[in-house]
């Protein structure tokens, strides 16, 4: 059942729970109970017509006396490729920035000030073949790549901040391969990348065949919305990671990723919520959907038998604020496009609350890492 017929755990407990126990079952597996967003009527319209997921919730803080709220609307994108892995190499980016493009328009409809996409939005995710063609083909410059330029129309049409991780080659460094976000203003301009830290070497994702680990350390970017950054797919299993975005100011942390059932669904709830609750900020794990076949069979060194995809991709994209709270998964199996209103305030009453800025002891951990890092063996 962890596969296409399983739609999500928040169904499960609507249909099973009985409502009198619900509530408090809701309280305890996702915390403070979030409002319902209210959408507009055209976009749950076109959401219906198009076939994918549409869910909203809201964030709030307290009222402060100094402060007006900083509310901010943010949208995840979780989606399918469109063609199959053997289509010509353009149809694939096309067919994909067509259908990611009419998702965004459903986005700016709800009000939506910052999107993010998936990991590697543009192409399926190949790297468990270690075939260099045609995936480094998919490759772009995250200047001006065809991606990039399209963001950037989505941006100005929109209003709208725009992170695309896409797959990135950097042709004034050799050609090099990266897996980069980039972030686009909403007013048009390419902010910045921020690249993958962290390559994983587990199961079938072979990706260190095509890049190195990335080299542009933590960045956060100022936007018209709020200070944000991204943690991309792997780098949530490491707390580090997450914290220095975060000591570099991050107000939001988006976690674009690829990832498969049997691999990490069981841990996939827990590790962006707690580095909501561990670092007082909001973050925002995104996965892709569905299942990628590739023509040529692959192996992985792991004793199992030559297989044609990774297993299936179980969405169930969420947003995890600093008290805890978090939103209800966007569905495991479907296209989806998720939208929360979050009040940037809470992010400082919590930290004042429960003061982990201020209790830290971030010059000891750096003093004794050091340490430990250089030790030598006796
Ligand atoms: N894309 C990626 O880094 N996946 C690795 C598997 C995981 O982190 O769950």
């Amino acid at each position: 059942m962890s596969g296409e017929d399983f739609e999500s755990l928040e169904k499960v407990l609507e249909t099973c729970v009985p409502e009198a126990e619900l509530r408090e079952v809701r309280r305890l597996l996702f915390g403070k109970q979030l409002k319902k967003l209210n959408l507009p009527q055209s976009a749950l319209d076109a959401a219906e017509e198009q076939d994918f997921d549409l869910k909203g919730y809201v964030f709030e803080a307290s009222p402060e006396q100094l402060r007006p709220p900083r509310t901010v609307r943010v949208g995840l994108i979780q989606n399918k490729i469109v063609l199959p892995t053997d289509a010509p190499v353009l149809e694939q980016i096309t067919a994909l920035h067509k259908r990611v493009g009419e998702m965004v328009e459903v986005a700016a409809i709800c009000g939506v000030n910052i999107v993010c996409f998936q990991e590697a939005w543009t192409m399926p995710f190949a790297f468990c073949t270690r075939e260099r063609e045609p995936w480094t083909e998919f490759a772009e410059s995250a200047e001006d790549g065809l991606t990039t330029r399209f963001c950037i129309q989505l941006a100005k049409k929109y209003n709208m901040v725009v992170v695309s991780p896409i797959l990135e080659r950097d042709e004034i460094h050799g050609g090099t391969l990266w897996n980069t976000a980039v972030v686009v203003s909403n007013n048009g301009n390419v902010l910045g990348k921020s690249r993958k830290n962290h390559i994983p070497r587990v199961g079938d994702f072979n990706e260190s065949t095509y890049y190195m680990e990335g080299n542009t350390s933590h960045p956060v970017f100022q936007t018209q919305f709020g200070k944000i950054a991204v943690n991309i797919c792997y780098g949530r299993h490491h707390p580090l990671n997450w914290l220095m975005y975060s000591i570099h100011g991050a107000e939001i942390i988006f976690n674009p990723s690829a990832t498969v059932g049997l691999l990490s669904e069981p841990i996939w709830p827990i590790e962006a919520r707690n580095a909501a609750i561990a670092n007082h900020c909001f973050t925002c794990a995104i996965n892709r959907v569905g299942t990628e076949y590739f023509k040529n069979e692959f192996t992985s060194g792991d004793g199992k038998k030559a297989h044609h995809d990774f297993g299936h991709f179980y969405g169930s994209s969420y947003v995890a604020a600093p008290d805890g709270s978090r939103s209800p998964g966007l569905s495991r199996t479907r296209d989806g496009l998720l939208v929360t209103e979050m009040d940037l305030n809470l992010n400082r009453q919590v930290a004042d609350k429960w003061n982990f800025k201020m209790t830290g002891r971030y010059e000891m951990y750096a003093e004794e890492l050091k340490k430990a890092i250089h030790a030598k063996s006796p």
